[in-house]
């Protein structure tokens, strides 16, 4: 695989991945991104020039994406709305983009029979009780709780009946949460550090009892080229490396770095339809491709994190305030 097409490839956890094949392989890489709020360009940054092409538009662009597809060995779809609290505040972008965008990518590799494999989310599952010994396993039955997640399992079922149907050569693969450098500081881990720095609380919905199953996005990157490589077509894999923790925890976890008092938070409105907890068993991707995360424990891994906040200022400043009132505006700040 010597070219490889990455739909939202300016994305936090897409451009992660860019940089791992880049780092690793003499493959060149086409970024498709739409570039918007959630991407940015400066995620491609210092990335070799005469490997790496961006192309601004938009994945659900069908005569855009057959063409692309036409020219590659191998298309990696990221492209997604990915954000939970945005999709119930408006469901559309989320049905356009992982439905219809997921649907052009398909009939794109069905035309020109390109490899493809499918970036899903843990979330396709539902939720776990909080008791629940139980984690997910690539059998367990879909049962999505927000608009977000249903779009991703609606294209996970259109994979499927695309392998079936017309024998598309694709691989899906369903991974926990994500962290690490260039995530938007809408998300749980980025607003928390952020707040922060900027000298407020952490917001924390709830109770702060739910648990997220946390993973490097170094860690799904290596994940994703393995099962590209080696996986099976038709298959598929979920992605995990053991990180259990509740919001409460993963809050004071940040508060201590940065030498404040781990109490330092704020209780504020739960989200609708707020899931569990998810938790992901990985055996399927340990055993059969031999893949191992390889990223350091959670606690140095976040400390990272914070630390790269700290230092890319310039790069989260610019969303911070209107993200945060957006939070205000739903009671969440
Ligand atoms: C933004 C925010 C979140 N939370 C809670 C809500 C969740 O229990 C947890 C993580 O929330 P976040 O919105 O960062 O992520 P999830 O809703 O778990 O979903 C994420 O991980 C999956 C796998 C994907 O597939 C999603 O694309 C990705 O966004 O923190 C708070 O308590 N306060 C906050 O300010």
């Amino acid at each position: 695989m010597q070219r490889i097409l990455v739909t939202g490839g300016a994305g936090f956890i897409g451009s992660n991945f860019v940089h791992h094949v880049l780092g690793r392989t003499d493959a060149s890489v086409t970024v498709l991104d739409k570039l918007t709020y959630a991407a940015s360009r400066e995620s491609l940054d210092g990335l070799p020039e005469d490997r790496v092409d961006l192309v601004v538009g938009d994945v659900a662009d069908q005569p855009l994406v057959e063409r692309l597809a036409g020219e590659h060995d191998a298309i990696v779809h990221f492209a997604a709305e990915s954000h939970n609290d945005n999709s119930l505040s408006e469901p559309g972008p989320f049905i356009q983009t992982n439905l219809v965008g997921t649907f052009c990518v398909l009939e794109a590799a069905r035309r020109h029979g390109t490899r493809l494999h499918h970036i899903s989310t843990d979330e396709v599952y539902g939720d776990l009780e909080l008791d629940d010994p139980a984690r997910f396993t690539e059998a367990t039955p879909y049962n999505p709780s927000s608009p977000y997640s249903a779009a991703k399992a609606g294209s996970d079922h259109l994979v499927r009946a695309w392998v079936r149907s017309f024998g598309v050569q694709a691989t899906i693969s369903n991974c926990s949460n994500n962290y690490g450098p260039w995530q938007h500081v809408e998300k749980f881990i980025p607003r928390q550090i952020t707040n922060v720095l900027d000298g407020g609380r952490p917001k924390v919905y709830g109770a702060g009892t739910n648990v997220r199953d946390w993973i490097h996005a170094e860690d799904h990157s290596s994940a994703v080229w393995t099962i590209l490589e080696r996986g099976r077509i038709g298959e598929t894999y979920l992605i995990g490396a053991d990180g259990e923790r509740n919001n409460l925890e993963v809050v004071r976890m940040i508060l201590e770095h940065l030498g404040r008092d781990a109490d330092d938070f704020d209780l504020v409105t739960d989200r609708a339809g707020h899931d569990l907890r998810y938790a992901i068993d990985s055996s399927k991707l340990r055993a059969e491709l031999g893949w191992t995360p390889s990223f350091p424990d959670f606690a140095t891994g976040l400390a990272r994190t914070i630390e790269w906040y700290r230092d890319h200022e310039s790069w989260w400043r610019p969303g911070k305030d209107a993200t945060e009132a957006a939070y205000a505006a739903k009671g969440q700040a």
